[in-house]
């Protein structure tokens, strides 16, 4: 008996479950993919995330950015449901129609590795040393799919032949240690999409590499994208890769919103002045002989809050109501900004602090 017997041939592709439909009517397509709410995270105490909110729609590649500690990455985790121990979440996350929060670890079955797929910082945390890459691959592809041991190992070695491994029937029989971080950031890339995702979350999924394979990874990460047409969260404190491989872009400023909307737009005329010292403080923006413009000071505490914009004290523009009030999120044309001023200020904002740097 071969060891194919267990596969059916008449198994749906992928065992996925279909699209919760409580209502029996069709789902809207309109809805976005994901759609995050008042997301509040508190790490022991911390408020660390406070009242996020976003959209990705179907295919869409979103940038989150902020400095240091903005939040970023426990947003990410949250709409994962991978949090830290010690964290508490409130809010909403729906992805693709089903409400993820508050529902456990029931929540996530027939999501996780499937549908909503996963790349972190550091490709050791999420690959066993003890099995090779191929097996670790075929696992992720049999525990989804209705496939046999033949046709998963098959799919291995194309998963590491797509993300660009030389060699891939060879090398899916070596151990993650046995390759470089560049080569195991691809193999962590094809394990998140060897099952088709249609949303990636990348958490900084180049931070441990050289520059160059760092725009390699990020060059393949939305070659995917487009060739399978998975939505993508990819969190960044860089701006030059929000520039060249995001759609939209949410500005994150010490747990909040700063700015959001088309990368473009945000690029060409900033609302939030947090974001226009970012985008300001660009080394292609310097001006020749003139210094580079930087945004002084550092982001709040989060154990010590200010009542109101955490920005404030930084900000060159900040009134005495912005360092007492915290101002709402706006829409308006699609974009968010969070700030008291943002109709009122000089454009382009960013002026804000090409004066600062004289
Ligand atoms: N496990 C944890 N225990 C305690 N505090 C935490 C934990 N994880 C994160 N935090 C705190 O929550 C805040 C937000 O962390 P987060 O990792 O989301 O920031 P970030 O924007 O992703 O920063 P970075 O760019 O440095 O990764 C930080 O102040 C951080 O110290």
């Amino acid at each position: 008996m071969s060891a194919d017997t267990e596969e059916c041939a008449d198994a749906p592709r992928d065992g996925r479950e279909p699209l919760p439909d409580p209502a029996g009517a069709l789902l809207d397509v309109r809805e976005p993919l994901l759609d995050v709410r008042d997301l509040r995270v508190t790490v022991n105490g911390l408020h660390a995330v406070r009242g996020i909110s976003f959209e990705v729609r179907a295919g869409e590649a979103l940038a989150v950015v902020g400095e240091s500690g903005a939040g970023k990455s426990l947003t990410a985790r949250a709409v994962l449901g991978l949090l830290p121990a010690g964290a508490e979440v409130r809010g909403g996350v729906r992805f693709a129609g089903r409400e993820l929060l508050g529902a456990g670890t029931a929540g996530y079955r027939g999501l996780r590795g499937s549908r909503l797929a996963f790349v972190p910082q550091d490709a050791l945390s999420v690959l066993s040393p003890v099995h090779t890459v191929g097996e670790q691959l075929a696992l992720a592809v049999r525990s989804v799919r209705g496939v046999g041991r033949r046709a998963s190992a098959e799919l291995a070695v194309a998963a590491l032949d797509r993300v660009g491994i030389p060699d891939a029937a060879r090398r899916v029989r070596a151990y993650p240690h046995e390759f470089s971080g560049g080569m195991r950031q691809r193999a962590v890339i094809a394990m998140a999409v060897i099952n088709e995702p249609e949303l990636v979350l990348a958490d900084e999924p180049t931070t441990a590499l050289d520059p160059t394979t760092q725009a390699r990874i990020l060059e393949l990460l939305t070659g995917i994208r487009r060739e399978t047409g998975a939505a993508l969260v990819l969190v960044t404190h860089d701006l030059d890769v929000v520039a060249g491989h995001a759609d939209r872009v949410l500005v994150m400023y010490a747990g909040r919103v700063a700015e959001s909307g088309p990368v473009a737009e945000v690029f060409a005329a900033p609302r939030a002045p947090y974001t226009a010292g970012l985008i300001a403080s660009l080394p292609r923006l310097r001006r020749p002989g003139g210094r580079l413009p930087s945004i002084g000071g550092s982001p709040p505490s989060l154990f010590a809050l200010p009542p109101g914009c955490g920005f404030a004290p930084r900000c060159p523009a900040a009134t005495d109501m912005c360092g007492r009030s915290l101002p709402e999120p706006v829409t308006e044309d699609g974009r968010t900004v969070s700030c008291h001023r943002w109709r009122e200020l000089p454009s382009p904002v960013t002026g804000l602090f090409e004066e600062c740097a004289g």
